[in-house]
């Protein structure tokens, strides 16, 4: 199992490298599994001029399976778009046709008094985020800034076909009857045509899962929808915006953004695995950053890509030891409960397994 390390900027060196221990702890225990570093985003731009850089291209098409930091930050801000780090975690995630991105919005219940809701209205949540990842508006053509009628405009373009929505909805309905049965598809088809194609499509599809009850809900109504009753949804399936935007809102009803990891799939079980927020650079180099979605979506990685269900699970009971415990990095803290940094709840997660 050859598995590419791509830390990134920011907290990414910080996070993943409490990654890497769990990963090295396992292979020490015998679990076969060979990793490489690689560079993406701001730190290969600064390496190399270029945010996706050859080298990395080659590591990751040869690797079985991807493990990601994160990528971004101010200094980069100024850079035209296909120098930007974000373009770099674009590129990879097209280049490697990753369409499918899976988000958990899980409620660990040691963190119930973190989340912004209510206990009560978040007590078992266990929300599954679809999103489609290699479409959308994020990289429809055309797009630019160009100057129409003596000003600037800038313009960007919505679009899926057919097929990129019936596959992404094939892999939310499969997932729901692994689950409690229902998908949410969630678009904004009363003022976008694009979202009125993947009504219809969803739609389309769900007759080939009888077993399986769809609905369908605006975004913003869906936005509203999470923070007001969240138990609601079981399989939430979305465009690659939408999903972005809504899966951020959700982790807080988790705690924070530092507990949700993803998996981000192609057709041919090559996976890549991130936590999904962002570079952070708020907090980074200060050894505060959550560490846990990173380790969680090594857990993920080892499920879905290695079938190593086990090694998985061992990985996720020592996540759930050290809440237990009263592990807490800043993000999730509550008094009463011991505050610890980045490396300290890598070593409580190391020390549980
Ligand atoms: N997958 C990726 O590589 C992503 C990259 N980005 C990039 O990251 C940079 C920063 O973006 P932001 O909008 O600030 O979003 P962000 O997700 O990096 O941070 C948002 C807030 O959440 C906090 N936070 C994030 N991860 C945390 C963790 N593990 N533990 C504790 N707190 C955590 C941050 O300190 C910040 O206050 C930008 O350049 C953006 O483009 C943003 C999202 C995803
Ligand atoms: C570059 C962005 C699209 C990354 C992001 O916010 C995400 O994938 O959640
Ligand atoms: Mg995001």
């Amino acid at each position: 199992m050859k598995i590419a390390l791509l830390a990134g900027d920011g907290i990414g060196p910080e996070i993943v490298a409490q990654a890497e221990r769990v990963l090295r702890f396992l292979m020490a225990d015998g679990l076969k599994m060979e990793l490489e570093s690689g560079l993406l985003g701001g730190c290969a731009v600064d390496a190399t001029g270029e945010p996706f850089p050859e080298a990395t291209r080659k590591l990751v098409i040869e690797a079985d399976a991807v493990l990601l930091g994160a990528v971004g930050g101010l200094k980069y801000d100024n850079l035209p778009r296909e120098k930007r780090p974000e373009q770099g975690l674009l590129t990879i995630r097209k280049t490697l046709n990753l369409f499918a991105n899976l988000r958990p919005v899980i409620l660990y219940p040691e963190l119930a008094n973190a989340s912004t809701l209510k206990p009560e209205i978040v007590a078992g949540l266990d929300i599954l985020i679809v999103r489609e990842l290699t479409g959308d508006i994020y990289f429809g053509q055309p797009r630019g800034i160009e100057q129409r009628d003596g000003q600037r405009v800038g313009f960007n373009t919505m679009i899926y076909s057919e097929s990129e929505i019936r596959r992404i909805a094939h892999i939310a309905f499969q997932a729901a009857r692994r689950r409690q049965g229902k998908v949410c598809s969630v678009d904004k088809m009363n003022v976008l045509e694009c979202t009125q194609l993947w009504r219809d499509i969803v739609t389309e599809t769900a007759q080939t899962y009888p077993d399986v009850a769809l609905t369908h809900m605006l975004v913003d109504n869906a936005a509203m929808q999470l923070v007001r009753d969240p138990k609601q949804f079981d399989v939430i399936v979305t465009g690659n915006m939408f999903g972005d935007i809504l899966s951020d809102e959700a982790s807080m009803l988790t705690g924070s953004i530092g507990m949700l990891p993803s998996a981000s799939l192609n057709d041919q079980n090559k996976g890549l695995y991130e936590p999904i927020h962002g570079s952070a650079p708020d907090i980074a180099g200060k050894n505060i950053a959550n560490p846990l979605a990173t380790i969680l979506s090594t857990a993920m990685m080892l499920r879905y890509s290695f079938n190593q269900e086990i090694a998985a699970s061992r990985i996720e009971h020592a996540v759930k030891k050290v809440l237990k415990q009263g592990y807490r990095t800043a993000d999730i803290f509550e008094s009463g409960m011991k505050r610890v940094g980045t490396v300290e709840m890598g070593d409580a997660v190391l020390a549980n397994m």
